[in-house]
Parts: structure tokens; C-alpha cells; sequence
């Protein structure tokens, strides 16, 4: 469904990502692993049309996306700044409001994230990661065939890292394709299909997990492997 070519956001000639290519069918998720600045926010800013590529193209089937066309994907940011005084049941109503998800649809998600109990308290009483789940419970109102998410586990304690797998699952069986960025490789290796490390703005590696991962490696030793060889030269 998703098919992207040459993806290119040149900033400057330090910072800079370039010739990003990957494709996505609906069922499948792909992680964007690397270290900190590898590029990993951009390929995703550019995907939802916040940043305009210095070149590349993004089809949703057979056809180029427009930059204001966004009804193809929910995204979760990596820092979501919510209304302070609202509750977290009013934010994730007007986030319904503008998405067109119905009042059941918000209680869904709601309980979805664990956030049933709570929903009537001020968003500046929650956690991090309650309102990390309350974003997350924002990415899936809409009933988008791709779900965008950066960073997603941040901040979430083991139990909600188990249920954000299980979620993703559900959504991937429901024929949702899913990207996220992660610096989680375990996460990856238990819900992603396919995997993209990125270094330095370039693509070192895009496979499938378990083609990785058929020898028993870890995915931490493969990009390990890569960046060492990488750094070499
Ligand atoms: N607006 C900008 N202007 C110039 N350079 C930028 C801009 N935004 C990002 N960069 C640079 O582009 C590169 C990629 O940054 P990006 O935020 O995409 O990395 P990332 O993989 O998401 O990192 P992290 O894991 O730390 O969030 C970095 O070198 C960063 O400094």
C-alpha cells in the first residue's frame, strides 16, 4: 500500500538524510531504528507532510500523496503537548471531534490505553507515560489504513510495553500497516515485519526480522556489526 522512493531531506551538507526507500503492505509494520540524530523524526516528518522532501516520492497505491493529504495515516508524535487543564476524556474528545471518531469510539480508546479510570482527571496530573498512552489512544480514533508512530514506548512501564505489542498486533491483524520509530530492538523483533536501521541519514539495513534474525542473532549484534564495519571506513 505504502511505497516510498529516494526519500531526501538535505538540511545542510552535515545534517542530512538521504535516498530512503521502503515499502509497506497493509498487515505489516516496519521499525526505523538508529541512534540519536540518525534521521529517524525526519523520514517520519516527511512522511506526514510536516517537512517537504528535497526529493523522493511517497505513493499510497500507485499514487503520489499530496502534502496536504492526510486522511491515509494516524500519527502519534514523539512529544504531544496536551491542554493542561483539560481531562483526558475532554482532549480525546476534540481529538474525535476533528477525526470524526464517534463518542464510542473515544470511550474505546480510552479503555484501550487503561485510561477509563482516569479520564476525568486534569492531563497535568498524569504521568509521562499516562499521557504517552493518551497519545497513543489519539493515533488510533481514526480508522486510518496506516497508523505513524515515533517513539511510541517512551516513557511506558513493562505491563504497557506488553499491551502497546499486544495493540499493534491487533491492529496489524486487522489489516492496519504500522511504522514506528523505536531505540527498543527487542520491541522490534516481537511485532515488526521488516526493519530499517538508519546511520547517519543513510539506510544500512532494510530486510525482513526474521531473515535478520534466522541464525538466532540479535538484532542489537546485527546493527552492532554494521556500525563497526560502518565506522571502519
Ligand atoms: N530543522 C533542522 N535543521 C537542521 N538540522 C536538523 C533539523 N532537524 C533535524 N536536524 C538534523 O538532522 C539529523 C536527523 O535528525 P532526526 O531528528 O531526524 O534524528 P532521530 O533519528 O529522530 O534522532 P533521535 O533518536 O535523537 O530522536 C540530525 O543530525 C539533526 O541534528
Amino acid at each position: 500500500m505504502l511505497e516510498v522512493r529516494q526519500l531526501t531531506k538535505i538540511y545542510n551538507e552535515q545534517n542530512k538524510v538521504e535516498n530512503i526507500s521502503f515499502s509497506l503492505q497493509s498487515g505489516q509494520c516496519l521499525a526505523l531504528c538508529g541512534g540519536n540524530g540518525a534521521g529517524k523524526s525526519t523520514i517520519i516528518k516527511m512522511l506526514i507532510g510536516q517537512l517537504t522532501p528535497t526529493k523522493g516520492d511517497i505513493c499510497i497505491n500507485g499514487k503520489q500523496v499530496q502534502k496536504d493529504d492526510k486522511h491515509w495515516f494516524s500519527f502519534m508524535p514523539d512529544h504531544l503537548q496536551f491542554p493542561p487543564l483539560l481531562t483526558g476524556y475532554e482532549v480525546l474528545s476534540l481529538f474525535g471531534r476533528w477525526q470524526g471518531a464517534t463518542a464510542e469510539r473515544v470511550e474505546q480508546c480510552l479503555q484501550l490505553v487503561g485510561l477509563t479510570n482516569d479520564q476525568h482527571k486534569q492531563v497535568k496530573t498524569y504521568s509521562k507515560g499516562m499521557q504517552q498512552r493518551l497519545a497513543f489512544a489519539q493515533a488510533l480514533l481514526a480508522d486510518a489504513p496506516l497508523l505513524i508512530l515515533d517513539e511510541p514506548t517512551n516513557g511506558l512501564d513493562p505491563y504497557w510495553v506488553w499491551e502497546f505489542k499486544r495493540l499493534i498486533r491487533t491492529e496489524k491483524e486487522k489489516g492496519k500497516a504500522v511504522i514506528f520509530s523505536t531505540h527498543m530492538l527487542s520491541i522490534v523483533e516481537e511485532i515488526a515485519d521488516t526493519v530499517a536501521f538508519i546511520h547517519q541519514g543513510q539506510m544500512l539495513v532494510y530486510d525482513s526480522v526474521s531473515t535478520l534474525c534466522q541464525d538466532g542473532q540479535s538484532l542489537e549484534s546485527i546493527f552492532f556489526a554494521q556500525l563497526s564495519q560502518h565506522m571502519a571506513y
